[in-house]
């Protein structure tokens, strides 16, 4: 499977160029930055030592022309102009970046009429089976539970709450039969009054190297209970983006996420 990395100088794209390059059915056809990036003209490999001899381009059209599927975490307008690109060759999208408007989601669904798009705010198996869990947690604590949602992130994550945050809240929501546009809270300060037991809480923190933790509690009178995943490796979303790779060279146009990739839908 011939695939392009956009965000190739990033935390996410290094770690996707070691996996592609480690994978036996995997070879590296593209690897995309943004203009102004100082990597621009380098070999992609170059932090690890080695010579892939692919160059970190910002001509989207280059790093595509060979590409069966590209995978992207960047910013949302790059994976846009990303989507668009790959659109209109027919090349597949694996989307990991957080942060989209709901417009811009409406655009990805638009876009994956015509060619194959995966999109998960988190790539790893876990958080996926742990979202499972949460439907069925939400619907046994349906009534005298809080729920609060609690992500941690490193020092230069630039949204949020983190995409995953939003879709647990989304899990939980959906499984009481609310939206949680209508029902999220995200942060407090001052005088708040007393909780709304409606709500769904949301509490972020940002410090250092943490690479992604999430906690759903549900908090009763007289007990409380937490269902927390805790990624400590950025290996394991670049494992779950290349199962992703690998699920859209075999389907037709349409808009996949995790669920179809495991079998839980
Ligand atoms: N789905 C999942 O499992 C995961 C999702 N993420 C998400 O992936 C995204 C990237 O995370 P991370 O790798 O840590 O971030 P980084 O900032 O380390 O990397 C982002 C890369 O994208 C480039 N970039 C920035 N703006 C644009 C643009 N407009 N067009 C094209 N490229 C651009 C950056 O270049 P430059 O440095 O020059 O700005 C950089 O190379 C985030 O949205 C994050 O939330 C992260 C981890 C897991
Ligand atoms: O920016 C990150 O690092 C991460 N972003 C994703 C998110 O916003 O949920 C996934 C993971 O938590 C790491």
């Amino acid at each position: 499977m011939r695939i392009a990395i956009a965000g190739a100088s990033g935390r996410m794209g290094r770690m996707l160029i070691e996996a592609v390059l480690d994978a036996p059915d995997c070879a590296l056809a593209g690897a995309l930055d943004v203009a102004g990036n100082p990597q621009l003209g380098q070999d992609c490999g170059a932090f690890l030592g080695r010579a892939t001899g692919v160059a970190i381009t910002d001509d989207v059209d280059a790093a595509l022309a060979t590409s069966q599927v590209l995978i992207d975490f960047t910013r949302p307008e790059g994976t846009l102009r990303h989507l668009a690109a790959c659109a209109d060759r027919g090349v597949a999208l694996v989307i990991g970046t957080t942060g989209f408007s709901a417009e811009q989601k409406a655009e990805i669904g638009a876009a994956a009429r015509r060619t194959p798009v995966f999109m998960s705010p988190n790539m790893s198996v876990g958080v996926n089976v742990v979202m499972r869990l949460l439907e069925q947690a939400a619907k046994a604590f349906s009534h005298g539970y809080d729920i609060e949602i609690i992500e941690a992130h490193h020092r230069n994550k630039i949204d949020a709450p983190s995409g995953t945050a939003l879709a647990m809240g989304e899990a939980v929501a959906k499984a009481l039969g609310r939206k949680l546009a209508d029902n999220a809270v995200f942060g407090r300060e001052g005088v708040t009054g007393v909780r709304d037991p409606s709500t769904i809480g949301f509490a972020t923190v940002r410090g250092g190297d943490i690479i992604g933790d999430h906690t759903v509690m549900f908090a009763g009178i007289g007990e409380r209970i937490e269902i927390t995943h805790k990624s400590s490796s950025r290996a394991t979303y670049a494992q779950g983006s290349l199962r992703a790779a690998r699920f859209l060279a075999q389907s037709g146009p349409g808009l996949y996420d995790m669920n179809d990739v495991l079998g839980l839908n």
